[in-house]
């Protein structure tokens, strides 16, 4: 039955209940008005749950909890705050292996990789915890004779947290850990594919102290429950992480109602490989940032730009790397690549191989692979001859393909990384100092790796990029209070 208003008459329910796995709303466990089936893409045979979907007016309930419990949690004290989310961060990590279980049956992510994203997520909540205390003021001197001035951050507001499928404990764990931190109250929207991480996140948020409306999680698709939030007017602003076009409407949608917003969206990374680069680092490196977790991040480094000298023997090694890689279901802890994410994302990484072969040469992969599931499973294709105008070197995949750009010298791969739309992480692998420096200053990127990958973060830096990858403020570590807080400047007569 579908409870249409989340606090008419629903008292007490489970988290749990009719079979199917339920919204949380003004503190309370709510039924949906639709369910979906939550598939596992390692084996589409195995089900991991029913999971309702929220109403408009669900939706609606949920931020006027927000708005309602605002006033309430912005007023607690740094210490309340700091508490709950200390204890959130305690149990993430307890239940790591739990969660990260969840997460690799649900998204897909490899076993180990997926515990260690759990895990992250729970040291996030204990940063923030800190960052509750942490958060202060700031007093001038003052022009005027007797007179104090000073700024202090005030919390925004409700926020609308819109998530997508690919890191579905981290992201949610770095933009709901700091608005609670803060003192805004939110409301969750994951993404519809994954359900399950966000479900069982919002178990521990209640376990923990999170039910008066602090904290509301509404499952559903992006064009119902997200636009909903989006549109409300009780949100003060949103934090978005996913597709450039999904972004772009989440902004219009923001601006229409005076509500700010943050977009982290996609990318196109390239790793620059010079002569005198250690190839074993940097074809490792290569691999893990334009393959792992099946090429689904934001900060895969899906173009290779290599220089002659290197360049066949750099090819040479990689593909030697690939021959050793299982590529298999998430939940076998040797598995290096699992599958696609869904049949969606699968014909997407198919249909770019098609577009690859057209434009270039295939060195490695690229074939469909019988795994427990059919038609989830994709070698890795690694493109060569390739040019940066190609539309493979030009369009986010989001899958485990990736290019080889042959550039003559650094001003070249440098001119090759940033002749693109997007600008969210890069990658050199060299062993001069000097260019390092270079590319550090020149690359048009947010984030800039010498020697490693452009995947794999630290939680307590600042994370975000420059032209279509990005817009707002950064996200992150003390970065975060930009987006979430505001500066209320004070001034007071003492001059009695
Ligand atoms: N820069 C970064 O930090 C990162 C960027 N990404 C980017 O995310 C993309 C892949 O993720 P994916 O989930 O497919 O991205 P989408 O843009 O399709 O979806 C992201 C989220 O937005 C929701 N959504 C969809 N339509 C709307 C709408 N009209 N209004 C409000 N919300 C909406 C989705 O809901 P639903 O799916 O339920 O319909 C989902 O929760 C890639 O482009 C990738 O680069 C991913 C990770 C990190
Ligand atoms: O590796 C990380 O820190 C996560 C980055 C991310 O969101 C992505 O690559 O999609």
């Amino acid at each position: 039955m579908c409870s249409e208003h989340a606090n008419s008459g629903s008292t007490g329910m489970e988290s749990f209940s009719n079979g199917a796995y339920n919204n949380f709303i003004g503190g309370e466990w709510v039924e949906g008005c639709n369910y979906i089936e939550n598939i596992n893409p390692s084996n589409t045979n195995d089900v991991i749950g029913v999971y309702s979907q929220a109403s408009r007016d669900q939706v609606h309930d949920a931020c006027k909890s927000a708005e309602a419990e605002f006033s309430v949690w912005s007023r607690q004290t740094a210490q309340y705050r700091a508490n709950i989310l200390d204890e959130i961060g305690q149990r993430i990590l307890e239940k790591k292996e739990e969660l990260g279980t969840l997460l690799a049956r649900e998204e897909g992510k490899p076993i180990r990789e997926a515990i260690g994203e759990a895990e992250r997520a729970g040291h996030i909540f204990k940063f923030f915890a800190g960052e509750a205390i942490r958060l202060g003021g700031e007093v001038m001197s003052s022009l005027r004779t007797g007179i104090s001035v000073g700024a202090d951050r005030v919390p925004i507001g409700p926020v609308g947290i819109i998530t997508p499928w690919n890191f579905p404990i981290a992201i949610p764990a770095w933009k709901i850990a700091p608005s609670l931190a803060y003192g805004c109250t939110v409301v969750f929207k994951p993404a519809n594919l994954v359900p399950a991480c966000a479900h069982a996140l919002t178990e521990i948020f209640s376990k923990c102290g999170l039910n008066n409306g602090e904290f509301n999680l509404v499952m559903g698709n992006g064009s119902t429950v997200g636009e909903t939030i989006t549109s409300a007017r009780e949100i003060s602003g949103v934090s978005f992480t996913g597709s450039t076009d999904v972004g772009k409407s989440v902004s219009s949608s923001c601006v229409a109602h005076g509500a700010r917003f943050q977009l982290e969206m996609g990318g196109k990374n390239p790793i620059v490989v010079l002569d005198d680069a250690n190839i074993e680092r940097a074809a490792e490196a290569a691999i893990i940032g334009a393959f792992f977790q099946t090429g689904q991040r934001c900060t895969a480094s899906s173009r290779m730009i290599v220089t002659d000298g290197i360049h066949d023997k750099f090819i040479g090694v990689v593909k030697s790397k690939l021959d050793d890689l299982r590529i298999d279901s998430a939940l076998l802890h040797d598995t290096d690549i699992g599958p696609a994410v869904d049949s969606r994302q699968y014909q997407q990484d198919l249909s770019y191989i098609e577009v690859g072969l057209s434009e270039a040469k295939l060195a490695w992969g690229g074939k469909c692979l019988e795994r427990a599931t059919p038609d989830f499973y994709i070698e890795p294709a690694l493109f060569v001859e390739t040019s940066n105008e190609m539309k493979i070197n030009q369009e986010e995949v989001f899958g485990p393909i990736a290019s080889v750009i042959r550039v003559s010298n650094y001003e070249e791969a440098l001119h090759v990384a940033n002749d693109t739309p997007y600008g969210l992480a890069s990658s050199i692998f060299t062993e001069n100092a000097k260019i390092m420096n270079d590319f550090r200053r020149r690359s048009e990127v947010g984030m800039v790796m010498c020697n490693l990958p452009t995947a794999g973060l630290d939680y307590h830096a600042p994370f975000g990029g420059v032209k279509a990858s990005s817009y707002g403020a950064r996200e992150q570590g003390t970065y975060a209070r930009e987006f979430y807080t505001t500066v209320k400047t004070w001034y007071s007569y003492d001059g009695y």
